[in-house]
């Protein structure tokens, strides 16, 4: 017995006792494309105009590579299902038959080629992967560039495919709002988060909102339900010419709060390079130095998640549009801000120029159609109690100051006290120096 394996291991070298190879066989015999259903779908009637088809000027501008569900792109990865779309690509699951795994494929419409987003991938993944914030940030997998009628240069980057966002399970919890502890666990894994972007990959994030920190999915098997679900009952569509518009199928929710990551880098900034005048931020989130078109860094990104947070836990906005009103007015914005944190201070006002619209050189507000009404965190906080409600107010009361010098670093938050004591998902330690 033992001569043979002697022999077989002569005639196969170490590549017999190898477990990739083995691996890798078995994946091999698996790489068969799937086939879908060529009928039987709900066809979506004409009047009702579906996801990316409301972007009439984009459409007509031919921008979206047309792809169907069953599709292989690249004789390589199989399109199995439409998880989402955006302004600039249509999200989907594909097969990689090569590898037999599933990738989520963000495919650029032509007019976007994202070469900051991509480069940003490319720091994501080039800082220190044992800090424990680098698994928080979406980054990518691989990429390609698919020509269409050898003009069309669409983008395509391959990413790990994620569950819900935030918003999703905000939008479908009682009261529209997160609870405790899927707040505390997501304060505490985008602090993670931040301070791997801004100490290990110099980026200033920009852009963070619910719909963009989404879900891991762990469970690798929902991929497959995934796929048997398309199956069974194709996604609803409607053709127009030569291109589909299919009703996003997301995957499968998880059934707690564990993993998150923060995605999309479309907004992403490099920082440590001071600016000032450049808007950034949805404007409900933005920072008192962005809105008065003062020098920025990463500061904002605290500010962003702050009052985010604060949102996303109440169930209102703490800094809400113009009364009875959905319209964005920066007086409004700069109204409320002034009546919950007082009058800026005096240094954090710069004469001739666009704060002069708004206060005097000491900080008083000057608007006269917008009156500042005084509020204050303790009034407007209305979930919590006691020592649970003092250190909240005092972990948002880091984050949300006027001077940005004065809000604190994700790392000095990330030992907040209200967020000790908490069993947080594997891997999620507190990074060390
Ligand atoms: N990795 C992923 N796994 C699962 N679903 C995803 C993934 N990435 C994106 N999606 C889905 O696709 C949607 C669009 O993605 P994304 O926000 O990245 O696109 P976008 O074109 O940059 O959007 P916009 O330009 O409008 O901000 C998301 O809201 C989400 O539903």
């Amino acid at each position: 017995m033992a001569s043979i394996l002697e022999w077989l291991k002569r005639l196969f070298g170490r590549k017999l006792f190898n477990l990739e190879w083995l691996r890798s066989l078995f994946r091999r015999s698996l790489n068969f494309p799937v086939s879908f259903l060529t009928a039987g779908w709900e066809t979506i009637p004409d009047d009702e105009t579906i996801e990316e088809e409301q972007l009439e000027e984009v459409l007509q501008r031919n921008c979206y590579l047309p792809v169907d569900i069953g599709d292989i792109l690249l004789s390589r990865y199989q399109v199995v299902g439409k998880l989402g779309w955006g302004i600039t690509s249509i999200v989907w699951l594909v097969r990689d038959l090569e590898m037999n795994d599933y990738m989520a494929l963000k495919m650029f419409s032509h007019d976007m080629l994202p070469g900051e987003e991509s480069t940003y991938y490319d720091k994501i993944k080039q800082g220190n992967q044992r800090h424990p914030g680098s698994g928080r940030v979406r980054t990518k997998i691989a990429e390609f560039e698919f020509i269409r009628f050898e003009i069309f240069n669409h983008l395509g980057i391959l990413q790990e495919p994620l569950g819900e966002s935030l918003q999703d399970i905000q939008n479908r919890s009682v009261g529209e709002r997160l609870d405790k502890l899927s707040i505390q666990s997501t304060i505490y894994q985008m602090l993670l988060a931040l301070d791997y972007m801004h100490t290990e990959c110099n980026l200033i994030h920009g852009d963070i909102k619910g719909g963009i920190i989404f879900q891991e999915i762990g469970d690798k098997s929902r991929h497959d339900r995934y796929v048997q679900a398309e199956i069974e009952h194709p996604s609803a569509r409607k053709i127009y010419f030569a291109y589909t518009f299919y009703r996003s199928r997301p995957l499968e929710p998880a059934s707690q709060l564990g993993k998150i990551q923060l995605g999309d880098l479309g907004s992403a900034y490099p920082g440590d390079v001071p600016r000032n005048g450049q808007l950034l931020q949805p404007p409900l989130y933005r920072s008192p130095e962005v809105i008065l078109e003062k020098e920025w860094n990463y500061p904002v990104d605290i500010w962003n998640l702050g009052v985010w947070a604060w949102s996303a836990f109440e169930g209102s906005r703490l800094f809400p549009p113009k009364e009875n009103d959905d319209a964005y007015t920066t007086s409004a914005h700069l109204a409320y801000i002034t009546g919950l944190l007082g009058p800026p201070p005096p240094d954090f006002i710069e004469p001739d120029t666009i704060s002069a619209k708004y206060f005097d050189k000491d900080g008083n507000w000057i608007v006269e159609d917008c009156e500042v009404h005084p509020t204050s965190f303790e009034d407007l906080e209305k979930r919590l109690e006691g020592e649970d409600k003092e250190m909240f107010l005092d972990l948002m009361k880091g984050m949300i100051t006027w001077r940005p010098e004065d809000r604190k670093t994700p790392r000095e938050l990330i030992e907040h006290p209200w967020l000790q004591g908490i069993f947080w998902p594997p891997g999620c330690y507190k990074p060390t120096e």
